[in-house]
């Protein structure tokens, strides 16, 4: 039998799951710099034992060897779905065929999504909702519905009993590294990296989930990716503030640019907005990783993009990365374009066209023929004064 390292996270709790070192790319978008894990939990109580979420296509039978080791798959109570992505669901109907006599528990929202990606045997599947609860004998499964997090069928599992939450992709991190926060320094911050790529958009519903849970005296956060949580407060506070909107007095720049124009523009602004008190965080679209977009995107004030026209409109690259800062929805308060063109221009009205229906001020725009003269860079000094001001009021 393989060796793996099973930890029991709180008494009879233990967690089974996978962890993929060499994973590069989630969701074809994603840079994992860190690989990631598949975090699946096995409760053990007096009666009934449960499996919570399984693991991503490739670890089903890691899965299996490891729920064996701490207990007996084949009389596997209970499968409990808290999300139906195929990164914790894919090995549904493999741990249904193993476990003949178990049952499907999730919402109904679940149900539905769940039997959109994954064959689901009618007659075992248990429905819960909001506030329902499974007894396994000393220990119960509390459910709660938090939609949007990041599907529209999540739900959290809750062990009163344990104080563990499971949480699902809330509060976690794409890393392969460590089994519990203390092991990473650096865990806010990958934290923040996946919090902006995919918890952002839905952040009220973050917010609400947030107030549910408040009341809990939660111990352990057991999330589906990344470490487990032993001081929960190392995230719960961060979420807070994220969830919230709340921002920093700080531009993040991104930008493209093919010949220098307009990288001289908005090292231009950076530089004004840096005397000006400002923390700015720059990116060339051509070469970051939009994860780290992503992250600074969570509390920066304000947004700068930088594009030279390209074929009528913007470079291709600043138009994908524009069209992302605005899908994520970020909370940036304050926008400005800056841009270099060659003959009829076009990116600036491009970027407009983009940007316009967002909830982002765009205070400021240049673009420019060639090179920025002088009186052009000038110009960019004054909108970033202008911008330094507005973060500050
Ligand atoms: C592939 C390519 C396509 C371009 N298409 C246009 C265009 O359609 N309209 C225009 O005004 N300038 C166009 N230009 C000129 C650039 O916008 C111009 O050189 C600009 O100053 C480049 O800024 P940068 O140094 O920041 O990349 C194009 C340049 C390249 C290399």
């Amino acid at each position: 039998m393989e060796t793996y390292n099973i930890p029991e996270i709180t008494r009879n709790v233990f967690a089974v799951g996978s962890k993929d070192w060499n994973r590069r790319i989630f969701d074809s978008l994603i840079p994992l710099p860190e690989g990631t894990s598949y975090n699946a939990y096995l409760v053990k109580g007096e009666k009934k034992t449960a499996l919570i979420d399984t693991v991503n296509p490739g670890f089903e039978e890691e899965l299996e060897t490891k729920i064996n080791v701490v207990s007996d798959l084949e009389k596997l109570d209970y499968l409990i779905m808290n999300h139906a992505e195929p990164d914790h669901a894919n090995a549904i109907r493999f741990v249904l065929e193993k476990a003949p006599e178990a049952l499907f528990v999730t919402t109904e929202k679940g149900v539905k999504m769940a039997k959109l990606y994954h064959e689901l045997p009618e007659a075992r599947i248990k429905v819960v909702a909001e506030g329902d609860s499974l007894d396994l004998g000393g220990k119960t499964l509390h459910f709660i519905e938090a939609p949007w997090l990041h599907w529209p069928e999540t739900m959290f599992t809750y062990i009163p009993d344990d104080k563990v939450l499971f949480s699902c992709d809330f509060f976690g991190a794409h890393t392969a590294q460590g089994v519990y926060d203390e092991d990473i320094e650096e865990l806010v911050s990958l934290a923040k990296r996946y919090y902006g790529e995919i918890m952002m958009p839905f952040a009220k519903m973050g917010a609400r989930a947030l107030e549910k849970i408040k009341d809990f005296g939660i111990e352990i956060i057991a999330p589906s990716h990344g470490p487990i949580y032993k001081n929960p407060k190392r995230i719960l506070d961060p979420y807070e503030k994220w969830t919230q909107g709340k921002t920093e007095n700080k531009a993040l720049i991104v930008y493209v640019s093919m010949w220098g124009s307009t990288r001289e523009m908005v090292r231009t602004i950076a530089e004004t907005l840096l005397k000006e008190g400002v923390d700015v965080r720059m990116y060339d679209l051509a070469a970051s990783d939009i994860g780290d977009v992503a992250r600074e995107l969570v509390d920066s004030r304000a947004v700068v993009f930088g594009t030279p026209t390209v074929l009528g409109g913007m470079h291709p690259l600043a138009l994908y990365g524009t069209y992302l800062v605005k899908a994520l929805n970020p909370p940036a308060k304050y926008g400005v374009v800056l841009g270099s063109f060659g003959w009829g221009g076009g990116a600036l009205k491009q970027a407009g066209e983009l940007l316009g229906p967002s909830k982002m001020e765009i205070m400021g725009t240049l673009q420019v023929q060639g090179r920025a003269s002088k009186e052009d860079l000038k110009k960019v000094e004054e909108i970033g004064r202008e911008l330094a001001r507005k973060m500050k009021t």
